[in-house]
């Protein structure tokens, strides 16, 4: 890495010359792939807009979350889950596993930077990355310059706040999921939680722990199963199914399992979609709930499923079945968005909704040494398995570089400042 002020750059940013990749993201996505290139003895340069590794789950999760799937689908390449960890590891000991991953590959982001803008220069073959810093009062920019750009900031980038009539006009506290540490605070409260996806049946598991009277908005339909069945986790044993039998047959077997063990889910207000639950992972990114308990306690009354929302108003919510609810707060459960479409000047490998446009497994590699990691909508094992495929390419091309005795083609670029 070259770092220096470009006097002819009256904007006063600082240009750095990045030999090697540039990664944007320090979660898991950029940790994986840096570890990678690590290993092959690859420079690099990671950027966060955070003042941390692992945002998401250091500062936008709640406290009680653990991996919903057992540890082996979760570890990172090339360091296994301490032998100790349990099989469900709790979100302070998969950070603590992160730290210690960040630490043995040695991988030193620079921190409090977002990236505001990544365009290729077709003149000089070179990616041009903007960054504005995060902290201070002068807000200074970093261009970077380097041959590959590698995209790790992920399917949860930012939160999805939906425009909902009248919400504006209501008086108690909204807040997305991203923001919700614990349900502590909601005691006694009825608290409305808008969205049925993992996020919000957790935390109305959470607050209704808390004694607080969560009411959760179920507006179409959503896959529940159990997380485990007769010991065994579900997710693995629909692994294990799907070596032998087709994805719809396997999913019969899992919805079968669940009518065993939920009963009928419509009768409690919770209407399952039409295809399959590994179907509709698989096609359309929806993930199935994974219930730790939330279930039961909807069957039990303590949590209630209501239908979707009409409008707010100053402290209740009418619904689209005719009834208002009087409601204390809301918690928006209501999902994420990737943020790529607002920084990266591209069309070819990414599509407007800022995923690949090439489903999996084809969409983690583009044109000029572009690179998708962690935007496969398979977890964990997903964000695994692009990192190995891109920093292996990676890999290829620096060898095939260094060979040729290729002059580093930003060399080349300096004449034109
Ligand atoms: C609540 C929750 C629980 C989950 N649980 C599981 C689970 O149990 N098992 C599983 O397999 N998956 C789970 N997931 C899926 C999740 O996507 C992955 O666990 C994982 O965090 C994805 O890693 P990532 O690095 O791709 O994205 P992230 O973890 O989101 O990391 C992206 C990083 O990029 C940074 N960034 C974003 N934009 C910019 C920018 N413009 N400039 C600089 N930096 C930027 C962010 O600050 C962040 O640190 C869960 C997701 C959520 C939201
Ligand atoms: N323990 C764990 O490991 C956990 C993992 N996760 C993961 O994090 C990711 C994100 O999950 P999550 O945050 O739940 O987001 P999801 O995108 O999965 O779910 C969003 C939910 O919000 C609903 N919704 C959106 N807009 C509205 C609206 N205007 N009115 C009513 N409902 C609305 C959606 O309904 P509709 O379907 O009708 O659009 C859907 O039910 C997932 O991959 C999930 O598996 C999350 C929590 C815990
Ligand atoms: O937790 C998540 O968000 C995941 O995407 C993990 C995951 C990958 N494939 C699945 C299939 C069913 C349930 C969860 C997952």
């Amino acid at each position: 890495m070259f770092s220096f002020s470009d006097e002819n750059d009256f904007s006063g940013r600082r240009c750095v010359w990045v030999n090697g990749p540039v990664i944007v993201g320090a979660g898991p996505s950029g940790l994986a792939v840096s570890a990678c290139l690590r290993e092959q003895g690859i420079p690099f340069v990671v950027i966060e807009r955070s003042d941390c590794i692992a945002s998401l789950w250091k500062k936008r999760t709640y406290n009680r979350l653990k991996l919903h799937l057992p540890k082996k689908f979760c570890q990172l390449p090339k360091l296994p889950f301490p032998e100790e960890y349990p099989k469900y590891p709790t979100k302070k000991q998969f950070i603590t596993y992160l730290e210690n991953y960040a630490q043995k590959f040695d991988i030193k982001p620079q921190f409090n930077e977002c990236v505001q803008s990544a365009k290729y220069d077709e003149s000089c073959h070179l990616w041009r990355v903007v960054t504005v810093s995060t902290t201070g009062s002068t807000r200074s920019k970093t261009e970077y310059i380097c041959q590959m750009l590698v995209v790790a900031t992920g399917e949860n980038a930012e939160g999805v706040v939906p425009e909902i009539d009248g919400l504006q006009e209501f008086s108690g506290e909204v807040i997305h999921v991203k923001d919700y540490n614990s349900g502590e605070k909601y005691n006694g409260q009825k608290v409305l939680v808008v969205g049925c996806g993992n996020s919000g049946m957790e935390i109305s598991l959470d607050l209704s722990n808390h004694n607080a009277k969560p009411s959760i908005v179920v507006r179409s339909s959503v896959h529940v199963l159990p997380r485990e069945i007769m010991g065994k986790s579900t997710f693995d044993l629909a692994m294990m199914l799907m070596k032998w039998l087709p994805l719809w047959l396997v999913d019969k077997l899992l919805l079968i399992l669940a009518w065993f063990i939920f009963g009928n889910t419509q009768n409690y207000g919770i209407k399952r979609p039409s295809l399959g639950p590994l179907q509709l992972k698989n096609h359309h990114g929806k993930t199935p709930v994974l219930d730790i308990g939330a279930l039961q306690k909807i069957r039990s009354g303590d949590i209630t499923a209501v239908p979707g929302i009409k409008r707010f108003n100053c402290n209740s919510v009418e619904l689209v079945n005719g009834e208002t609810l009087e409601i204390d707060s809301v918690v928006l459960a209501t999902g994420y968005r990737s943020n790529v479409p607002y920084w990266l000047q591209e069309n070819d490998l990414f599509s407007k909704n800022g995923f690949p446009k090439t489903p999996f497994p084809n969409g983690w590699k583009g044109k000029h040494g572009l690179y998708a990691s962690g935007f496969t909508r398979r977890g964990l094992a997903g964000v695994s398995a692009d990192a190995i495929k891109i920093a292996q390419d990676i890999g290829e091309v620096w060898k095939e570089d260094l060979k040729n005795q290729k002059v580093p083609a930003h060399r080349r670029c300096i004449s034109t400042f």
